[in-house]
């Protein structure tokens, strides 16, 4: 019952069963039966369609949902929501914004493990870092609330008592677009500081996690939005195209592949409208031998098998200095073999499924062409069947460490998004940054050293937009995130992603009269 009851409805139960409210949400047996479309306030069912999808539980191959993508009006109708409610958003102070938005982390934090629980059915990755995501989101959400509150302008004095100021204001209604591997964070990175400068939304999350979007949704409209400020559409390529080419839409935001963000900067620059592309990556992990090994061998870890290594950012080609080659390896692969694989809603979980089934096709083809190119695998790179008989449908592989592995081999310049190390070795500084430097991305890169002057000499010189010293994949939403080269442009995060959600307007105003050259 309390699953068929559908999220909305089950929201306010949820909190009555307390203190222990998710208990009933196990594997295997959550189905959605409410509306996945989110439009003025509230779950509606879309207007128009432009095919059906299905969503999936990675853990068991259940279909939890077969939904609506939505049309080209059902994304009219978000839009027009949006629009409407910008006009009341807009004109409110930072500080009622930032009191909205508190609020609604607030809630986010109190619904935390229930949030965390269907982010896991829906995607695959364990508990335990599905918490950890809501934490990030939530705390995205305190830090763009306070920066509505101080956001401002500058005053400029000019000769003769004249002067200018300016105005950071909304652009409008933007829109996000998600993909499937952090499917809430995601929408609260766009969200939070598309609202906190005054702007509505309208999101599609990616069709394989249509779900907990919703939640988000629901969660702002009971802080105080107005109706219509979050708007969920689902579907695929075409519901996005809608999004893109809307002439209402003010700016896109997208988080995907390489080549869906070219399509989605086509589209915008038709309409002159400003993108934010949060793209793939290949990133580099250096590993010196001066390093603390202990964390060096931790830090690849998380660089790599963190969401089952569906990570844009993960640090999958890691050079590590000749001198210590054998002694990192033997670590890394007897640390991989101990990761827990099976059911992602039990506490001890600490890798869950893959996506869905063509993508575990699709890493599984990664290992098999590394292992004719050449290289070793040390670990993994098989399909586990889990011995709990209600997983055995579930999309499961083994973590993987290859080794003798190539610049010009596949596994070492594709992203392969999937638990697939490759480690390489190198001799000296310069020759590693250049093998580093040597591709089309630059999402992230990493260093472990215990040379202070060598670590800043080389992340100066690493292209990446992301640089991490002595650790991996750590988020504090303090701190900008985005790419270099092709893994896109613009910043989530920090201070700076306020300039991409807002439009400057400057005032200059005469004191005095007018001087004409006429
Ligand atoms: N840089 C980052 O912050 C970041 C974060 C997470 C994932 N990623 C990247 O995302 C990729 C994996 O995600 P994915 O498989 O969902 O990517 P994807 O590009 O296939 O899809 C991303 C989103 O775009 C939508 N879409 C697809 N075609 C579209 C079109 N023509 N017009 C408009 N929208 C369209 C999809 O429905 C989905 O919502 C990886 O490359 C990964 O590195 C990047």
């Amino acid at each position: 019952m309390f699953l068929r009851a559908g999220l909305a409805a089950l929201s306010p139960l949820l909190r009555s069963l307390r203190p222990s409210p998710v208990a009933a949400m196990s594997t295997g047996n959550f189905v959605v039966s409410q509306p996945l479309n989110y439009r003025g306030g509230a779950r509606v069912e879309p207007a128009d369609a432009s095919g059906t999808e299905k969503a999936f539980e990675p853990a068991t191959g259940r279909v939890i949902a077969t939904f609506t993508c939505s049309g080209e009006k059902e994304v009219n109708l978000a839009v027009q929501n949006a629009k409407a409610a910008f006009k009341i958003w807009s004109q409110k102070s930072g500080m009622e914004r930032c009191r909205i938005l508190l609020e609604a982390a607030r809630i986010i934090r109190e619904r935390e493990d229930e949030i965390a629980t269907m982010e896991c059915i829906n995607n695959g990755k364990s508990i335990f870092e599905a918490r950890l995501d809501i934490d990030i989101s939530w705390q995205c959400l305190e830090y763009y609330a306070g920066l509505a509150a101080s956001m401002a302008g500058e005053h400029i004095q000019l000769p003769g008592g004249s002067f200018g100021y300016t105005r950071r204001e909304p652009l409008g209604v933007c829109v996000g677009i998600g993909a499937w591997n952090y499917p809430f964070q995601i929408a609260s990175w766009k969200s939070a500081p598309a609202l906190a400068c005054g702007n509505a939304m309208v999101f599609k999350p990616s069709p394989f996690t249509p779900v907990s979007a919703l939640l988000l949704a629901e969660i702002y409209t009971e802080a105080g939005v107005p109706p219509g400020l979050f708007n969920v559409v689902q579907g695929g390529a075409a519901t996005g195209q809608f999004l893109c080419q809307h002439p209402d839409v003010a700016k896109v935001s997208f988080t995907g592949s390489v080549p869906t963000g070219m399509k989605i900067m086509e589209m915008s620059a038709k309409g002159i409208k400003p993108v934010t592309l949060e793209l793939g990556g290949k990133s580099p992990l250096i590993i010196f031998s001066d390093c603390d090994m202990n964390n060096a061998v931790k830090g690849a870890l998380m660089a790599n098998f963190l969401t089952q290594g569906q990570v844009c950012c993960n640090g999958t080609r890691v050079f590590v200095q000749k001198e210590i080659l054998d002694k990192f390896t033997e670590e890394v692969v007897k640390q991989t073999q101990r990761i827990k694989i099976g059911d992602p809603l039990l506490e001890d979980t600490r890798m869950g499924p893959l996506i869905n089934r063509p993508h575990l096709e699709r890493v599984l083809g990664f290992v098999k062409v590394a292992k004719e190119q050449g290289a070793k695998v040390l670990c993994g790179g098989d399909i586990y069947v889990p011995e709990d008989p209600k997983l055995k449908d579930g999309y499961y592989m083994r973590p993987c460490v290859l080794t003798n592995c190539r610049d010009d081999m596949t596994c070492v310049k594709e992203e392969i998004f999937g638990p697939v190390m490759s480690i390489l070795s190198f001799d000296t500084e310069a020759e590693v940054l250049e093998r580093a430097n040597d591709t089309t991305f630059g999402l992230a890169a990493g260093v472990f050293t215990r040379d202070i002057q060598r670590a800043h000499r080389v992340v100066a010189e690493l292209q990446a937009g992301t640089c991490f010293i002595n650790n991996y994949n750590v988020s504090p939403v303090e701190l900008p995130f985005g790419g270099y080269k092709k893994s896109g442009f613009g910043r989530e995060n920090g201070r700076v992603t306020i300039e991409y959600y807002s439009q400057l307007k400057t005032v200059c105003v005469e004191m005095g009269d007018v001087e004409s050259a006429f």
